[in-house]
């Protein structure tokens, strides 16, 4: 790039800072918010606005180092990555935002007192958390004092969320230790079997993750197994998950407009989308398919937080193999949130198939997925203002490390929506919609093609 263009390109960037930044600050000024996640309430258009404002900052900045960082410097950085993340497992493992919370904020708390708590040596542990104070995720206040932020204060008292960053850790960090033999592996790299990814190189093992979470909870009942997952963190680790994306979802779709219809949670899990949609729409009912060991702990759940619900008849549980025929004819909606990104193109199809053989004509299905943006852009959904590239850059990364995760763990992938559009032709489907929410997760809705 020559000088004049980076001189362009660091103006434009700078400019495009300012006007979003006064964007958020004119909300931050009117509303007294002093979050970036939208609450339930403010999922409105203003919010939309504001939500757009934030990622296009986002980008922005990682636009800008890129521009400044010396290149050599930058690729290195990006290559020691891997030690953040496993600092922030350490961090998780060792509950130290838990121990933060009770810090004044001013002092804070010292490393010899939060070795002594953790068990970790406090001059090793100063280090872990200073590389974490780099990111933001923790602050020293004074040398050797540590205290949260507002990033690691999400984490307090989270055990859904902690949870989750222990997965990462664990079952996805190992798998992903074994992609690139997978990939550079002439035999290896071409399949795209659920039974032949990385996860089962790092594991020993040939079956599928699900067949190994199904196992371990047999192995509960006394029956032996090998599986190499830790379920009861996995289990936990799926409700963070859902609860960081539910509320843009609710938004995002119009479901009060189904009136009293029926909703079918196919692969639900425990139900995590069903109760925050019941609490916001109590007229709608739900039938939460999944495995019977799952559906056991969604149960338990369900008779704990909301019994009404169950009680009533207005949540009912189904065991359900989505593989085979599904047996609720002609609901109002098939959903499906983190469904289909973990199965390869064949499996995705031979869902969507059975979906649409039980559709009625007033049917539809809602898969709710992270989306693929790539930096050519999508009809389907908002470019970003030049000189971001269409997708918002590094504002959309993490999506693309999902999209790795489920190739490490499945096989599986996230799509764009042209990938999806032309699976739901193979199924005889074809997409309605897609309801971009305001978080990274969007809604595609589809209909059967013969409507
Ligand atoms: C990533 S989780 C998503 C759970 C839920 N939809 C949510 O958003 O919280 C995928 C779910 O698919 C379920 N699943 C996997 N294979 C299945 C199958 N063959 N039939 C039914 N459910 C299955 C798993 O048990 C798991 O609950």
């Amino acid at each position: 790039m020559s000088a004049q263009d980076k001189v362009s390109q660091l103006r434009a960037l700078i400019n495009l800072l300012s006007v979003s930044s006064e964007r958020v600050i004119r909300e931050w000024e009117t509303t007294g918010c002093n979050s970036n996640v939208p609450a339930q309430s403010d999922c409105d258009s203003s919010s939309h606005e504001v939500l757009d404002a934030i990622r296009t900052i986002i980008g922005a900045c990682g636009a800008c180092q890129a521009l400044l960082q010396e290149p050599q410097a930058r690729v290195y950085e990006l290559a020691m990555q891997s030690y953040i993340s496993r600092s922030l497992h350490i961090a998780a493992e060792a509950r130290i935002a838990d121990l933060l919370a009770e810090a004044n904020p001013a002092e804070g708390i010292t490393g010899e007192s939060l070795g002594q708590k953790t068990g970790i040596e406090c001059r090793k542990l100063v280090r872990v958390l200073r590389c974490l104070c780099s990111v933001g995720v923790f602050n020293e206040v004074h040398d050797n004092c540590f205290v949260n932020t507002e990033t690691s204060r999400c984490l307090v008292g989270n055990d859904p969320l902690r949870s989750l960053i222990k997965l990462c850790g664990s079952t996805n960090f190992d798998s992903l230790q074994k992609l690139p033999s997978v990939l550079l592996d002439p035999e290896a790299s071409p399949s795209y079997s659920p039974r032949d990814c990385a996860f089962q190189r790092a594991f020993g093992t040939t079956r599928t993750m699900w067949e190994c979470f199904y196992d371990e909870n047999v192995e509960e009942m006394g029956i032996s197994s090998t599986c190499p997952l830790d379920t009861k963190n996995f289990g936990l680790a799926m409700v963070g998950l859902g609860r960081m994306y539910t509320a843009p979802l609710v938004h995002a779709y119009p479901w009060g407009a189904l009136g009293n219809g029926i909703i079918v949670d196919v692969g639900g899990g425990v139900g995590g989308m069903c109760m925050d949609l019941l609490a916001r729409f109590p007229q709608l009912r739900f039938i939460l398919q999944d495995t019977r060991p799952v559906l056991d702990q969604a149960e338990s759940i369900w008779l704990r937080d909301m019994p009404e619900a169950v009680h009533s008849g207005r949540v009912q549980m189904m065991p359900h193999n989505f593989f085979i025929e599904q047996p609720i004819k002609g609901a109002a909606v098939y959903f499906m949130r983190y469904v289909l990104h973990d199965w390869p193109d064949e499996e995705c199809v031979k869902i969507l198939t059975l979906l649409r053989e039980a559709m009625g004509p007033r049917s539809r299905i809602l898969a709710a997925d992270r989306l693929i943006h790539t930096n050519v852009g999508s009809s389907y959904l908002q470019s970003a203002p030049p000189p971001l590239p269409p997708n918002y850059g590094c504002a959309h990364v993490l999506n693309n490390i999902s999209d790795l995760s489920m190739l490490t763990l499945f096989n599986g992938m996230e799509r764009t929506p042209e990938h999806i559009s032309e699976l739901a032709g193979q199924a005889g489907l074809k997409i309605v919609k897609m309801w971009e929410s305001q978080g990274l997760m969007h809604i595609v809705e589809m209909r059967s093609a013969s409507c």
